[in-house]
């Protein structure tokens, strides 16, 4: 019997070693974080709203398009899967249909913070917050809705750059009371307050990898030595990605001709191979189906 993501993610967080979860936004990549051997992938909210809608991470996806979106991610990986639920997209009853609806998507757990709708990158200036009894509400709410007590609850708190390091601090212990599961202090700017978040915390911690640079950029085992559980890494394989095809599409309008590259990037044989075309016509031939298919592509 296979087991269910949210109990592996559940094991994987009980094991010894720090979590690692790629970030992204698409099922390619998804499949890309599988091939590679992780044995966890994020979804990032601010490469959803990138990939989705070309928009930058401004409280624009809506519940339902985020919760489809990490359905995607979670079928193509198979891996246990940590989605970005912004703010829960409401109160605490919203907060109870977005943990549903992620459940249902085969999504393992979810985070979400404590700002304002409409929220914005944790990584932005200009963030508002709810005040945290309201947040506290909203975790509690989160808890009591999963069906599935595997089912993960991050509660993320974006108060260090609005009040500072003691406020997130003192919203982190209001959210581990209320029973979260997991904690993410959003956007430490140096090793002095990196090392305060697990010391401070009786839950485990979250370490956000993200790429604006304000987080000293720190090796997983640097990570691990702080302390931290899980490390998400967001916007890394999207942003190689804008190189990549920008140097490609630079090339073609620059030459008018592809030949030249082609040696440089994915073969049709790679690109078929990462989404499972073995395995499809290993199917066809279980059934009986497309003979004709069934020769090397
Ligand atoms: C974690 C995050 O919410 C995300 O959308 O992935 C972002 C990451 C980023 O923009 O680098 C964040 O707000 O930190």
């Amino acid at each position: 019997m296979t087991v269910r993501p949210t109990r592996r993610l559940r094991e994987l967080l009980a094991g010894p070693d720090l979590v690692i979860a790629p970030g992204v936004a698409d099922a390619l990549n998804a499949r890309i974080v599988a091939e590679t051997g992780f044995d966890a992938i994020y979804m990032t909210g601010a490469g959803t709203t990138a990939v989705r809608l070309g928009m930058p991470d401004v409280g624009l996806m809506t519940m339902v398009e985020m919760a489809d979106n990490a359905g995607r991610i979670a079928d193509a990986s198979g891996l246990p899967l940590i989605a970005d639920a912004d703010t829960g997209y409401g109160g605490p009853v919203n907060v109870m249909r977005t943990v549903r609806t992620f459940e249902k998507a085969g999504v393992a757990g979810i985070h979400i913070e404590d700002q304002q709708w409409p929220k914005r990158c944790g990584h932005l200036a200009g963030k508002t917050l709810i005040p945290a009894e309201e947040m506290a509400a909203k975790i509690r709410a989160a808890c009591d809705a999963r069906h599935d007590d595997d089912f993960v609850i991050i509660a993320r708190t974006d108060a260090l750059a609005v009040d500072g390091m003691n406020a997130a601090l003192d919203r982190a212990a209001i959210y581990e009371e209320a029973g979260a599961d997991l904690i993410f202090v959003e956007s430490p700017r140096n090793m002095e307050e990196i090392s305060a978040i697990p010391r401070a915390l009786t839950k485990p911690a979250l370490f956000n990898m993200a790429s604006s640079g304000k987080t000293p950029f720190l090796s997983k085992e640097e990570i691990a030595a702080e302390g931290f559980k899980l490390a998400i890494y967001p916007n890394f394989a999207l942003l190689s990605a804008i190189s990549a095809v920008r140097k490609t599409l630079g090339e073609l309008k620059r030459t008018g001709t592809v030949s030249h590259i082609v040696n440089d990037i994915a073969s049709f044989r790679e690109f078929f191979d990462l989404m499972g075309m073995k395995q499809v016509q290993e199917m066809e031939a279980r059934y009986g189906i497309n003979e004709a298919s069934r020769v090397d592509y």
